[in-house]
């Protein structure tokens, strides 16, 4: 585990700011807020055995007449690749899977009913490497592999949803994706969600490696709440978020893998927009560590080949429709973020902010169709 890594930006200005200007910079940077949850202490201890970092957070809605609360808890996971890179395929997965196992217990402890893992999480972020070997390995049907089914059993032990972003490898035509299982609190694979925007920037090769995904913005209707899944890089795309929404999201998941040189400045804001713009709650995930790879590789930039690409810095939030957002897990450690939203939080502030009735929609796809045919010239007047 990295030591001279920054460890958190809350941690900063805790230990530098006197409490009266904490207060103030905290209010102005996050917005209302957010209560610490209550954990039980035999998860807080189970968390320091088994060296995590355990936070809970809670975002309250006002009481309504004639709506009940709908209280959800939802658990974040960040964490390091457990083996070296050039361990067996096999035995990575299953010392990742290890890994996993011990912190949804404790999820589970707390009371949580929704939890997501990060981006592939059952592999190193290899794509750097531009080697198809052994990495592709890695992939797993999303209905019946060895990790889908390693997850039904702790989905229905815990009655959890489980929502696990896997490489999958559909076998009638060998085609390769980058997909978010999501596995219901009865164990039933609900669906797939496949990430839907590739990078193309620096060492995030993934294009090499697997196709777009053609499953559209599916929405779920779990037992909790209806989620989606909007993988990593579709961060950047408001558009990707909002049609989650449209097809009636209430809490979006953002499962990524992501690295401090690049987009760690875009990271606080980019789900929390989203959170904001579409009147829902968001949750941005990113793994932790520097991986390191045997062969070297460039990053086409004229720079020296390496082994690493990167810090990936974790960081993992939630995001409230209000705005307010959760402190983010730390840049360097193994952590599990518990946070219990109300859902009606979501209309409460559709009813205030009116953004989903103001958004003027068919005027927007109109202009859109015709911004995307060959022949469009654009309206500028000179
Ligand atoms: N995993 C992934 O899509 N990363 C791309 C880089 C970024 O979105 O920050």
């Amino acid at each position: 585990m990295s030591t001279t890594e920054f460890e958190s930006l809350d941690k900063c200005l805790e230990s530098h700011l006197p409490e009266e200007e904490l207060k103030e910079v905290k209010r102005i940077l996050y917005g209302k807020e957010t209560k610490k949850l209550e954990l039980p202490s035999s998860a807080v201890d189970a968390a320091t055995d088994r060296d995590f970092e355990l936070k809970g957070f809670q975002f309250d809605a006002a009481q309504e007449q004639l709506r009940p609360p709908r209280k959800v808890r939802v658990g974040l996971v960040q964490h390091h690749i457990v083996l070296p890179t050039d361990a067996p395929v096999m035995e990575q997965v299953n010392a990742m899977h290890s890994r996993i196992g011990e912190m949804v217990e404790v999820a589970a402890m707390c009371g949580v009913n929704i939890i997501c893992f990060q981006e592939t999480w059952t592999m190193p972020f290899a794509f750097c490497t531009r080697e198809k070997e052994p990495w592709l390995e890695f992939s797993e049907s999303a209905e019946n592999g060895h990790t889908t089914r390693f997850c039904q059993e702790l989905a229905t032990k815990h009655n959890m949803v489980i929502i696990s972003p896997i490489l999958e490898r559909e076998d009638v035509h060998n085609t390769v994706w980058n997909t978010a299982v999501v596995i219901s609190n009865s164990g039933n694979v609900l669906g797939k969600s496949r990430k839907h925007h590739i990078p193309r920037i620096g060492d995030f090769n993934e294009s090499t490696y697997y196709m777009e995904g053609d499953t559209g913005h599916t929405v779920f209707q779990t037992h909790f709440g209806k989620i989606a899944v909007n993988i990593c890089y579709g961060r950047h795309h408001p558009l990707n978020w909002f049609m989650y929404s449209m097809n009636g999201a209430e809490i979006i998941f953002n499962p990524s893998a992501t690295v401090g040189t690049l987009s760690e400045p875009m990271w606080p804001i980019e789900a929390r927009n989203a959170a904001i713009a579409n009147h829902c709650f968001t949750c941005a995930i990113n793994r932790v560590g520097t991986e390191h790879f045997k062969s070297e590789f460039t990053s086409g930039d004229g720079q020296k080949a390496h082994h690493d690409f990167g810090h990936f810095y974790g960081s993992s939030y939630v995001a409230a429709p209000d705005g307010s957002r959760t402190p983010g897990l730390s840049r360097t450690r193994d952590g599990l973020l518990v946070v219990e939203m109300d859902l009606n939080l979501n209309r409460q502030i559709s009813d205030r902010w009116n953004f989903k009735m103001t958004g003027r929609y068919s005027e927007y796809a109109e202009e859109l169709t015709e911004a995307v045919r060959p022949d469009f010239k654009p309206k500028i007047v000179k």
